[in-house]
C-alpha cells in the first residue's frame, strides 16, 4: 500500500501483518514522555515517524491524529496492522511462524494417513492429474487404420477380441503383433482400468499400449483397446487337457522336474501357478482396483515374461474413483474378489470343478452348507470320486497346509476372508519342496492361524481350552458351568407377534432403501458414462 507524506512517496507497504505498536509509543511526542529508546528497533522507527510529522509543524497535526486513530485500532485492515515495508523489512519482528501442538500432529497424521490407506486417495489424485495427464503426452497413439484385422479371438457380452498387425512394417520399437477388442460403451470404463493397471502394476495384467473412441457413420461409436499379444492359451485353455498341471510345467518353471508324475510334482505346479495369481491380483487390489471377474478364461499366458497375467479388466472396479462399468451390490463387490479366486484354486486342485457344471454344483453344495468348507468336505469326502478324493490329498499335503490356505480364503464374510497379500505369505508358498516346516515356519503359521480367527471364533476357541482344563480340582470352569455362562450370555430369543412384526418392517425398510438406491445409481450412470468419456482419446 502507498501512502503519500509530505514532500515524497513513503515506500511500498508489504501485507505481512503485524500489530502496530503500542500506543504511549504513538503519543509520547505529544505528552513530551521520554521516549522509549529501548524499546525494539520497529518501535524506534514509528517513534522517530511520530518525531518527523511533529518537527514538520501544525500542518501536520492531522497525520498525527490519524496515526492515532489507526493506533487504537480503527481503520481498513491493512492500515490498523503493522505492515512492514521493504526498507525496514529486516528490522521487523521474526514471524511467529506454524506452532505445532499435540492435536494438529495427530490431525495432520490422521489425515494423511486416511488419504494414503489403500484404496489411496491422494496417490489416486496424482495418477489422475498428472501421471495420466503427461503419459498422454508421450506415449504413442494410434488411428483404426493403423491395424490389420486378423483372426478373431473371441467375443463377449461387451465386445469382440481380433489379433492384429500393424499396418506399417512393425518396427522392432512396436514389437509383434497386438490384439485389438472392439468394445461397447463400457470400453471407456476398461480403458481408464487399463490404463491405471499400466502406470501401477504394469506386470499384473497384460501390457496395454493405447485406447481411442472411433466413431464410424456405419457403426455408431466404438472403443478400440490395444494390448500387445502376450501368448496363445489361457489358464482355461490349458486346463482343458488330460495332461494338466504337466502342460504347464515347462512352459512356467522353465524345465521339467527332476520328479517322477504324482502328487509331489503336480502340487509344486499348482503352486507356482497360485503364486503368481495371488500376486498379480495383490498388484490390482494394492492400487485399489478390484478386477470382479476372475477365472482361468480371464488369465493368459505371457511367454515373453514367462507368467500368468490377469484380462479383461472390464467388470472391474476402481475403488479410488468410484468407478466401474455396472451396477454391483456391495456384497457381490465382496464375495467376487478373493473368493472367486479361491474357488480358481479349488477347480485347479480338482479337476471335477472344472467344468462349469461342476462349477455350479458346487457352488449350490457351499451354499447349503452355509459356505463353511469344511462342513462340505465333510458333506461330500464319503460318496467323493476319484478326482475329488485326489484333489483332497493334494491339499492334504504337509498336515493340509494348502487345505487351510483354501479355507480361508472361501469365506463368505469379507473381514475373515485373506488378503491376496497374506495368501502369498502363506507357509504354503514358503517352503522348498515338501520338507516339514522349520520351527520358524510353523511358528509364522501359528501367528497366521490366530490372526485368522475372527472374534467370534476366537472366543469359541478359548472357551473350548477353558472347559478342557477345568475340573473341580483344578480350578476353571467345567463344561456345565461353560454352558450355563453361554445360556445367560445369549438368553433364548422367543418368536413374538410383536418381533415378527418388527422385523418386517425392517426388511421392508431394507427393501426400499436397496431400491431407491439402485434407482439412482441407474440415473446417475448416464451422467458418469459422459464423465469418463471426457478421458478416452477420440479418433480424429
Ligand atoms: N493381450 C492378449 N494377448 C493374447 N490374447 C489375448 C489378449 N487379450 C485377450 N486375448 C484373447 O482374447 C480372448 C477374449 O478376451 P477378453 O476376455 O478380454 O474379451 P471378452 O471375453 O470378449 O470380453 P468381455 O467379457 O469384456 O466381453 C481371451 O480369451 C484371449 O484368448
Amino acid at each position: 500500500m502507498a501512502t503519500v507524506a509530505s514532500g515524497g512517496i513513503v515506500p511500498l507497504k508489504l501485507h505481512t501483518h503485524k500489530p502496530k505498536p503500542p500506543l504511549p509509543a504513538l503519543l509520547s511526542p505529544f505528552l513530551g514522555k521520554k521516549l522509549n529508546l529501548k524499546a525494539s528497533p520497529r518501535t524506534l522507527v514509528s517513534n522517530t515517524k511520530a518525531l518527523a510529522v511533529v518537527a514538520s509543524g501544525g500542518g501536520e497535526f492531522l497525520d498525527a491524529v490519524h496515526n492515532l486513530v489507526l493506533g487504537v485500532g480503527v481503520g481498513l485492515p491493512c492500515t490498523v496492522m503493522e505492515c512492514g515495508d521493504i526498507i525496514y523489512r529486516s528490522t521487523l519482528p521474526k514471524p511467529s511462524g506454524l506452532q505445532l501442538t499435540v492435536p494438529g500432529a495427530l490431525l495432520a497424521l490422521s489425515t494423511l494417513s486416511y488419504l494414503w490407506a489403500t484404496p489411496g486417495v491422494a496417490p489416486g489424485f496424482f495418477d489422475m492429474f498428472v501421471l495420466a495427464f503427461v503419459e498422454r503426452l508421450f506415449r504413442p497413439s494410434f488411428r483404426k487404420d493403423d491395424f490389420v484385422l486378423g483372426k478373431k479371438l473371441g467375443e463377449g457380452a461387451f465386445g469382440v477380441v481380433y489379433r492384429v498387425s500393424l499396418a506399417d512394417k512393425p518396427s522392432p520399437k512396436n514389437g509383434g503383433d497386438l490384439v485389438v477388442k472392439k468394445a461397447t460403451e463400457y470400453g471407456a470404463v476398461e480403458i481408464w482400468m487399463n490404463e491405471r493397471v499400466r502406470r501401477a502394476c504394469a506386470s499384473s495384467c497384460a501390457d496395454f499400449v493405447h485406447g481411442f473412441l472411433e466413431s464410424s457413420s456405419k457403426k455408431g461409436a466404438e472403443y478400440w483397446l490395444i494390448w500387445r499379444f502376450e501368448g496363445e492359451a489361457t489358464l482355461f485353455d490349458l486346463m482343458q487337457s488330460k495332461e494338466f498341471p504337466y502342460n504347464v510345467e515347462t512352459m512356467i518353471l522353465g524345465e521339467v522336474q527332476n520328479l517322477p508324475k504324482g502328487l509331489e510334482r503336480e502340487n509344486k505346479i499348482i503352486q507356482t501357478i497360485m503364486r503368481q495369481l495371488l500376486f498379480a491380483l495383490d498388484g490390482l487390489h494394492s492400487t485399489g482396483i478390484v478386477h470382479r471377474d476372475i477365472k482361468p478364461q480371464n488369465i493368459i499366458f505371457s511367454e515373453g515374461s514367462r507368467t500368468f497375467k490377469i484380462i479383461d479388466l472390464g467388470a472391474a472396479a476402481d475403488l479410488r474413483v468410484r468407478c466401474t462399468r455396472t451396477v454391483y451390490h456391495e456384497h457381490t463387490n465382496s464375495i467376487c474378489t478373493l473368493r472367486s479366486s479361491g474357488h480358481r484354486t479349488f477347480s485347479r486342485v480338482m479337476a471335477g470343478l472344472r467344468s462349469d457344471s461342476g462349477l455350479i454344483q458346487f457352488n449350490r453344495q457351499l451354499k447349503r452348507c452355509d459356505y463353511d468348507l469344511n462342513a462340505w468336505r465333510k458333506s461330500v469326502e464319503a460318496r467323493a470320486g476319484p478326482d475329488l478324493r485326489k484333489g483332497f490329498e493334494l491339499l492334504d499335503l504337509d498336515n493340509g497346509i494348502g487345505w487351510e490356505l483354501l479355507t480361508s480364503m472361501v469365506r463368505y464374510k469379507a473381514r475373515q476372508r485373506i488378503s491376496a497379500k497374506a495368501a502369498l505369505a502363506h507357509p504354503y508358498f514358503d517352503r522348498e519342496g515338501l520338507l516339514a516346516l522349520s520351527f520358524m515356519q510353523n511358528l509364522r503359521m501359528q501367528l497366521f492361524r490366530a490372526t485368522q480367527q475372527d472374534y467370534g471364533e476366537a472366543a469359541k476357541w478359548i472357551v473350548q481350552l477353558m472347559a478342557k482344563s477345568g475340573t473341580e480340582k483344578e480350578g476353571g470352569f467345567t463344561e456345565a458351568q461353560l454352558q450355563e455362562l453361554r445360556e445367560r450370555q445369549e438368553p433364548k430369543k422367543k418368536a413374538s407377534p410383536q418381533r415378527n412384526a418388527l422385523a418386517s418392517a425392517l426388511r421392508l425398510q431394507r427393501k426400499i432403501v436397496r431400491t431407491l438406491n439402485e434407482s439412482m445409481d441407474e440415473l446417475n450412470r448416464r451422467r458418469k458414462s459422459l464423465w469418463w468419456s471426457r478421458w478416452i482419446p477420440r479418433e480424429e
